[in-house]
């Protein structure tokens, strides 16, 4: 059994906390508010972030990182992904060479356009980063409801050892080497997510939705695979099976502030009243950047950062998504005649 920690008190911190403990693995959670430590010491459960989650009195809390990460086989760094660079620095003191450091947060860095990994091994080069990530709603892991994710290392052993840190009955974990692409799912599916979200506050269907859904991972996979990714990954769990999920359910923080979006509400609006990080506001804006750089059509992801931050109307972004130029859909195949 293995020493871990998970840096990080939200939601998904918390149900991965949860899922550790439950291997039968010693976990101490490091919580930036000495308040947040003393609340789940107290009440085994953060009733803001991940209510009806009990947590197992074994767990361990702190607001000490030394404490957290010294002597630990493995960190989970689970805070919001707009918090890694600064979290990572203040981590510099006590990690070690080779030391395991498993991200779990999705976004992209709008300041540098870098993934999570990155930042990390920038900020620590002497850690071993490695990524978490997949179609996972910290409610339903959190309740043993069957999920399943990747683990992407650099080498196969750091990928199996986490494997075998999380498997269980109902956490299925894959390895995959294709970190990059492993990453830019899980944040560029949040964008995706978003507009998603506001098709359903403008009313809209299921043809909608399954509309965004198979052209926003058309959208994904162009940056991706320019950016160095694998097209194999976007069309596995981190791309295609997060998109679905978080397009689709009703835990989505970002499904939800496209919502609100959709119904009317500003951004800020919309993020106040989710009261939990929308990741995707902010990889919206790396992702328009991206597309720029590398010479991809993204439309879905233009549109979103119109409505965001250009005072664009949802239902006006709608109608030019639909009235955009005419398309071939896969201008690759050849004509019979
Ligand atoms: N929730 C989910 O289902 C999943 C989430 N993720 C990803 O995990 C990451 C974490 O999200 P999640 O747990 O959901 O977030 P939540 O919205 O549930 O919680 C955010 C957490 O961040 C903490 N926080 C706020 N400010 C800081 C800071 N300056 N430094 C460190 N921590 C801070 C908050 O603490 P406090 O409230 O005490 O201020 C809170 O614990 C995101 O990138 C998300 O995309 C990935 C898969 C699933
Ligand atoms: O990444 C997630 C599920 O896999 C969580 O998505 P939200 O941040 O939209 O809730």
């Amino acid at each position: 059994m293995a020493n871990v920690s998970v840096i990080g008190a939200g939601s998904w911190g918390l149900a991965l906390a949860r899922r550790l403990c439950k291997n039968g693995h010693d976990v101490t959670v490091w919580s930036h508010r000495e308040e947040g430590v003393r609340e789940l010491r107290e009440q085994h459960e953060n009733r803001s972030k991940l209510p009806g989650v009990i947590l197992p009195e074994e767990i361990q809390y702190t607001s000490s990182l030394e404490q957290a990460i010294v002597g630990k086989d493995l960190c989970v760094l689970a805070v919001p992904s707009v918090y890694t660079r600064s979290t990572a620095e203040q981590m510099k003191p006590f990690v070690t060479d080779g030391q395991i450091i498993v991200s779990v947060a999705k976004g992209i860095e709008e300041s540098t356009l870098m993934i999570q990994t990155d930042i990390i091994s920038q900020v620590l080069p002497q850690v071993n980063a490695a990524v978490l990530s997949g179609p996972s709603h910290a409610e339903e892991v959190g309740r043993d409801i069957p999920t399943t994710v990747v683990a992407g290392a650099a080498d196969r052993e750091t990928a199996e050892y986490i494997q075998n840190l999380f498997m269980s009955e109902s956490f299925r974990v894959y390895t995959s080497p294709d970190m990059l692409g492993i990453e830019l799912g899980g944040a560029l599916k949040n964008v995706i997510a978003l507009a998603a979200g506001v098709a359903d506050g403008l009313g809209c269907g299921d043809n909608t939705k399954a509309a965004l859904i198979t052209r926003g991972i058309a959208e994904m996979s162009r940056l991706g695979v320019a950016m160095g990714g694998h097209i194999e990954t976007f069309n596995g769990l981190t791309g295609i099976g997060d998109l679905i999920v978080t397009c689709s359910s009703r835990h989505s923080r970002n499904r939800k502030a496209g919502y609100l979006i959709g119904q009317g509400r500003t951004m800020q609006e919309a993020m106040d009243e989710v009261q939990m990080v929308v990741e995707g506001v902010y990889s919206a804006r790396a992702a328009r950047i991206l597309a720029v750089k590398y010479g991809i059509d993204m439309p879905i992801v233009n549109e979103v950062n119109k409505v965001l931050f250009e005072n664009k109307t949802a239902r006006e972004a709608m109608a030019d998504l639909m009235l955009r130029d005419k398309k071939i859909e896969h201008p690759e195949l050849p004509w019979k005649k």
